[in-house]
């Protein structure tokens, strides 16, 4: 198997970090006003692979106290979950205080992780890029901890690996949960992370833009502090530059300036929006991970433990609504100009927001968003088209259904915990596995149609998907 250093490992490198966790020098980044899951962090400028780009800073407390205030968080309607996982013992409290790393929201296609560091005898906890990551990109990490708090939700990061719920440990986070010191001679002994086995396509700029989900909307999570795209967001920073959300207790004695961020709009520029279809369409190719989803979903994985199902049955049903899942519709990533010069005309808002916000305001303006455009639309047959198109629906569709069966068997999580499969009736069970298998089938083959009509297209050396440096790119 190929294992690539990881460039944390290079020595020199550890006391430079050390003192970037000292000074808080963190990365240029801006907050963005998601469409779907609240606030999210971009960054403002160029970020190198490897790259340590903040600090996740909060209260330290102990697993009890984690436990009290997740408890006591959702009793108080609080949605968000900030608390993540220090150690065994001890975790990282970002609800009420903390630095801009507590809005990075999780992707099952991350461009950064977190990194635990010994810094003067203590462990602090990086936010450091998988990738190269480009200006203007969305930051994101597989969030991968035991969750505290907060009610089960509905992943909308779109990835084509993604695991649908938030809040399914995986085996993942024992990797990434190692703990750096300066100096350290264990490093050397520590089994080097193999980014290629993760992410087949690293080398693809990334960029995740969010999305709305028109068919999601009853499932995602409430936001008490929901502003429109475009505001301006006042925050106060302290000294020790760290935020207080505008939801959030103020701390009695401190010191607060006041900074204004510009809220902004979730998709970039047309270029950046076809990078990410690039990138959303390599992943496609790459293959699913349908191996991670199954690992998260599977009823039969073991006995139900007490301390699961205690927690687990704290977490608030979200509700479906019925509605039907559209989770990896593309094609909002798709627009000509004309189509955004219509959306700006159509648009009732400001015409310094219409313009900044082509894409958001049809979307907004128009309803429920048309979902004539799609993965299928790259292609210029229309047979091709047609037939990814076909497997496109398909694989939305199992999505669906295996999201309704989930709903079916979630009283039986809610009292007995997500891992037990003797409380789950032997007939939901059997619609469980095979909802589960009618999605990798629906993902495979969709899969297949679009790989199958790229090499038609390759050998034909017609017009469409073309090759490029950086992968494949789109003909206007
Ligand atoms: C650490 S906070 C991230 C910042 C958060 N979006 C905010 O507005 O403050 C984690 C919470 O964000 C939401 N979130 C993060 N990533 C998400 C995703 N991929 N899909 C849905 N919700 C997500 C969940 O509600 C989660 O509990």
């Amino acid at each position: 198997m190929l294992h690539c250093r990881h460039p944390l490992a290079d020595k020199a490198s550890f006391g430079f970090i050390r003192e970037r966790f000292q000074n808080c020098e963190y990365a240029k980044t801006k907050l963005l006003q998601t469409e779907g899951h609240g606030w999210g962090l971009l960054a403002d400028e160029d970020i190198k692979a490897g790259q340590f780009i903040i600090e996740y800073c909060g209260e330290v407390i102990s697993l009890e106290e984690a436990k009290h205030r997740s408890q006591s968080y959702e009793a108080q309607g609080l949605k968000d979950a900030y608390i993540i996982s220090l150690n065994s013992n001890y975790f990282i409290d970002a609800t009420k205080r903390g630095s801009l790393a507590r809005f990075i929201n999780h992707s099952c296609l991350p461009n950064c992780e977190t990194r635990k560091w010994t810094v003067l005898g203590e462990t602090r906890v990086g936010i450091f890029a998988k990738v190269d990551i480009s200006s203007g990109t969305e930051l994101s990490y597989n969030y991968n901890f035991e969750w505290y708090g907060g009610a089960t939700v509905c992943c909308l990061c779109r990835a084509a690996n993604c695991c649908l719920f938030l809040a399914a440990k995986s085996q993942g986070f024992q990797e990434y949960n190692r703990v750096w010191e300066e100096g350290d001679d264990r490093v050397e002994k520590v089994p080097l992370y193999d980014s290629a086995k993760d992410e087949p396509f690293s080398r693809i700029p990334e960029t995740i833009s969010p999305f709305k989900f028109d068919s999601l909307d009853g499932l995602a999570t409430d936001y008490s502090h929901k502003m429109e795209v475009g505001d301006v967001l006042e925050w106060k920073l302290d000294s020790s530059n760290t935020v207080m959300p505008h939801n959030s207790a103020q701390v009695d004695g401190m010191t607060m300036n006041t900074e204004k961020v510009e809220v902004l709009e979730s998709g970039k520029s047309k270029e950046q929006d076809m990078q990410q279809a690039v990138y959303q369409m390599s992943a496609v190719l790459s293959g699913l991970r349908i191996d991670s989803a199954s690992r998260n979903f599977d009823v039969g994985s073991g006995s139900s433990s007490k301390k699961k199902s205690d927690r687990l049955s704290k977490q608030k049903k979200s509700s479906t609504g019925g509605k039907q899942s559209n989770t990896k519709n593309i094609a909002d990533l798709f627009q000509s100009k004309e189509e955004a010069q219509e959306d700006v005309g159509s648009s009732s808002s400001s015409k310094k927001k219409s313009e900044r916000l082509p894409k958001q305001k049809k979307r907004s303006s128009g309803g429920k968003q048309s979902n004539t455009k799609n993965i299928a639309d790259l292609f210029p047959s229309k047979e091709a088209q047609k037939e990814v198109h076909k497997y496109e629906e398909i694989k939305n569709q199992a999505a669906a259904n295996l999201r309704s069966v989930y709903d079916e068997i979630r009283p039986a999580i809610k009292t007995h915990g997500r891992d037990s499969q003797d409380c789950v009736p032997p007939s939901v069970e059997t619609k469980w596995v095979g909802a589960h298998c009618a999605k990798y089938k629906a993902d495979l083959n969709f899969s297949v149609s679009v790989i199958k009509n790229f090499l038609d297209i390759a050998q034909k050396g017609g017009s469409g998907p073309k090759a490029s440096g950086s992968g494949l790119s789109l003909k206007e």
